[in-house]
Formats: C-alpha cells, sequence, structure tokens
C-alpha cells in the first residue's frame, strides 16, 4: 500500500486499511512508497498497476474497488474467515 496501516497516504490505501481494521482480523502492510524496486516489482508480480494491493495467504485478491466490493457483499468477511481458520 501508500503508507503504512497507521499512516496511510493515499485515500484507497486508506480505504482497504479501515475495512481490514473493521473486520478485526490481524493484517500486515508494506509502504510501496519506500522501495521503488518492489513498487515495479509487485505490478508485475500481480499484473495489477496500482495500489493498494490486497493478498490473502499469499494471493493477490484485488485493489481498493475489489475489496470494497467484496466487503459489501460478504465475500471478504467468507473469505478471511477462512484464512484464519487454516
Ligand atoms: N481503482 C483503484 C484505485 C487505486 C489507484 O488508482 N491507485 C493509483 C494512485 S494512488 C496507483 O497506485 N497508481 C500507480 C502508482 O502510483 O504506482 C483500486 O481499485 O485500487
Amino acid at each position: 500500500m501508500k503508507g503504512t496501516k497507521d499512516f496511510p497516504q493515499c485515500g484507497f490505501s486508506n480505504t482497504v486499511v479501515q475495512i481490514l481494521n473493521s473486520l478485526n482480523v490481524p493484517f500486515e502492510t508494506i509502504n510501496i512508497l519506500e522501495n521503488e524496486m518492489l513498487r515495479m516489482g509487485l505490478k508485475e508480480y500481480s499484473n495489477w498497476p496500482t495500489f493498494p494491493q490486497l493478498y490473502i495467504e499469499g494471493e493477490f485478491f484485488g485493489g481498493c474497488d475489489i475489496t470494497v466490493e467484496a466487503y459489501k457483499n460478504g465475500e471478504l468477511q467468507e473469505l478471511l474467515e477462512k484464512a484464519m481458520c487454516s
């Protein structure tokens, strides 16, 4: 993401942090603004051009819009519950 979970530096990243906080799940963030190689490398790895990028159990899930949509329809909660039980 851009910034950290304690200090998001972009509205999209902030939205994803707020969603994860509201679901009370453990998560870590990496600030791509501090590492240009990581910024470029992650775009290539996920084949996704923007940040934030949410990974669940190491798999790319989506950006902000996808996360918001999945939160609204309950898919995100379901996936995170499964991830926490595995
Ligand atoms: N629609 C995107 C919004 C995120 C977005 O547009 N991020 C931009 C601006 S913060 C970005 O990461 N651009 C590429 C970059 O800065 O390297 C989403 O769903 O995540």
